[in-house]
């Protein structure tokens, strides 16, 4: 039977969605109807889809319940083929903007707002002009230094494996040259292959590497799930953390990470749990509509 999604499109630095709301968890959209409305041909086009669903309606918002009460909505993400992941640190900022926009939620000057995703609850707040900061919480160092291939990169090199609740492996590349020549319209091949898969970040220093205090770098991205993006929040921030590790102590921990589709900021912050990453930048909404789904 067919029927009507209402949806908004929205991105953050280019990294774009199609997000509709769903309070009482009523649509549960099949992969196959996710990959056609993400498709950029014969659907609405993005990265990924985004459903806004209490989390009372859900088994895994009752996880996030459980680890905070107050986070009523969750951010039920899925990848452009269909696939789930468990976090999206541009779609968080994204679903942010778009809880206020709908009147789902609202923000005092600076109040955090927690949300639940598979991941676990992250925290977002406001900072202004159209920008938001994400807590993408405590991370690690996970999935070991497997070896990467892509097109165009004329040896393996490895690659970092980092955790910021959804899997990434990281990559140093020499120069821009080799960022620019790479072709990540096709897939890289890890070796040993993740399990879960990975997305895969390629990083060169920009130039100066350190300003004012803040490192910076270039990045480019393969996405788990929907191929070569314009940009990665979750996977700027394992860029990051890769580098700073590489660069050893009395590294910044403060970051500018240029990707295709503009500039995020990334910043260290030790809490009591362990030490936080988190994620600035852009979420912008920028049209809504009606699709019809068979
Ligand atoms: N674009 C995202 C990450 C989206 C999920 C990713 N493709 C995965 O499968 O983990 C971001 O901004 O973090």
């Amino acid at each position: 039977m067919a029927f009507d999604l209402r949806f908004t499109k929205g991105h953050g630095t280019g990294n774009d969605f199609v997000l509709f709301s769903d309070p009482e968890g009523d649509v549960q959209l099949t992969p196959t109807q996710i990959a056609a409305v993400c498709d950029r041909h014969f659907g609405v086009g993005g990265d990924g889809l985004i459903r806004a669903v209490r989390s009372d309606r859900l088994v895994d918002g009752a996880a996030a319940i459980a680890e905070d009460p107050d986070a009523a909505w969750f951010m039920d993400y899925w990848n452009a083929d269909g696939s789930p992941s468990e976090m999206c640190g541009n779609g968080i900022r994204v679903f942010t903007r778009y809880l206020i926009d709908q009147g789902l939620v609202a923000l005092a000057d600076g109040e955090w707002i927690p949300i639940g995703t598979r991941a676990g609850v992250r925290r977002v707040r406001e900072l202004g002009s159209g920008n938001f900061e994400a807590d993408l919480g405590v991370w690690r160092l996970d999935g070991g230094e497997p070896l990467v291939r892509a097109k165009n990169l004329h040896a393996a090199r490895p690659g970092l494996g980092i955790d910021v609740g959804n899997p990434h492996v990281v990559v140093a590349l020499a120069d821009d040259d080799e960022l620019d020549g790479l072709d990540l319209a096709y897939v890289p091949i890890l070796e040993p292959e993740p399990q879960a898969g990975a997305n895969v970040e390629f990083v060169v220093p920009a130039e100066p590497l350190v300003e004012a205090g803040r490192g910076r770098i270039r990045m480019r991205v393969h996405e788990r799930g929907s191929g070569e993006t314009l940009s990665c929040g979750t996977g700027a921030v394992a860029s990051a953390l890769a580098v700073r590790y590489w660069a050893g102590e009395g590294a910044p921990d403060e970051w500018v990470v240029q990707v295709p589709g503009g500039v995020v900021g990334v910043r260290m912050r030790t809490e009591p749990d362990g030490e936080h990453v988190l994620l600035s930048g852009p979420a912008e909404l920028v049209f809504d509509g009606v699709l019809s789904l068979a």
